[in-house]
């Protein structure tokens, strides 16, 4: 199956209206119709969408539809906020995994441009947790800045949460996981990864651009960005390693330019999930 976006929701709902006498439902129909309501195929079942789509569509909030409208882009659906559960096992997970620095973050970009994926970082969802005043807060800020790796506990529970509230079925997770520990502590939840895609990076090449970044981090400097590599090859390289075992690693050469990179990025997500 392919990640491309389609108009099948549209579809969807226009069929879901045929039957219906709601004059008001037909006038809101017709406006989201005219726009690309993206969806993917996989992620949703037909009953689901016949049932009750076109209603928790069109009750969605004002707020939550208008902005992305005025933009000409595909109007949010949010399942969590319209009050339906996506179960863990319909989650389909793509983990983005190489070196610090190799172009994670940058790909992932691109990618949810194209294609109907979340992009949930670990790093960035761990230095968000930083923030928040409480214990683990002052240790996940701490082993970031020593490029140590932080307990599962804290990061499953990060990721889940906002695969949850996202209310989408499909998602990249960049930087995640590390180890041994994270690898055993997500599978543990019943969810598994598609695939994973791996970029392949020159450490001297990471380094430059890591020491060019200039985001602030506090992670990037010489000290902790040696600490990183050293990690990444002691803890992170087994789990890839791992997964190859299984056949799931979609392995990039990503010491090329951006926009060369991801053209070979697009054509290992053209072979969907097998
Ligand atoms: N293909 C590329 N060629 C040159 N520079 C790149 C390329 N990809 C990314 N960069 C730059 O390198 C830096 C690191 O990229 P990015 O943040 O995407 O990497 P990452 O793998 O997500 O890093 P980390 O794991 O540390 O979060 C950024 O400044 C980015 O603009
Ligand atoms: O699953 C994870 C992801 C990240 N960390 C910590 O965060 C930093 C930065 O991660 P980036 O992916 O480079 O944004 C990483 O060095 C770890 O300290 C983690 O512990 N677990």
């Amino acid at each position: 199956m392919s990640f491309r976006s389609v108009t099948w929701v549209s579809r969807q709902l226009r069929s879901a209206l045929q039957g219906s006498t709601a004059a008001a439902l037909q006038r809101d129909s017709a406006s989201l119709a005219s726009q690309q309501v993206t969806w993917s195929r996989m992620s949703f079942g037909a009953g689901l969408a016949a049932a009750g789509l076109a209603t928790f569509v069109t009750s969605l909030p004002q707020a939550d539809c208008a902005p992305a409208m005025e933009k000409g882009q595909a109007p949010p659906i949010n399942l969590a906020k319209a009050g339906f559960a996506v179960p863990k096992t319909s989650r389909k997970i793509v983990f983005v995994l190489g070196g610090p620095g190799s172009g994670k973050g940058t790909q992932c970009s691109r990618l949810v441009a194209e294609y109907d994926l979340v992009h949930l970082s670990a790093g960035d969802l761990l230095r968000a947790h930083m923030k928040s005043g409480t214990t683990d807060g002052q240790m996940v800020a701490d082993m970031i800045k020593n490029g140590q790796i932080v307990p599962s506990y804290v990061t499953v529970n990060l990721l889940d949460k906002a695969m949850a509230d996202s209310g989408k079925t499909q998602f990249l997770i960049d930087g995640f996981p590390r180890n041994e520990e994270n690898r055993a502590a997500f599978e543990k939840t019943g969810m598994e990864p598609e695939f994973i895609l791996f970029f392949n990076c020159p450490e001297a090449v990471m380094e430059k651009r890591l020491m060019g970044r200039n985001e602030g981090r506090t992670d990037d400097n010489a000290e902790t960005i040696r600490k990183r590599f050293k990690v990444f090859l002691e803890s992170s390289m087994p789990i890839i390693d791992y997964y190859n075992k299984q056949g799931k690693v979609r392995k990039v050469d990503a010491d090329r330019d951006p926009s060369t990179v991801f053209s070979e990025v697009r054509k290992l997500f053209e072979q969907g999930f097998e």
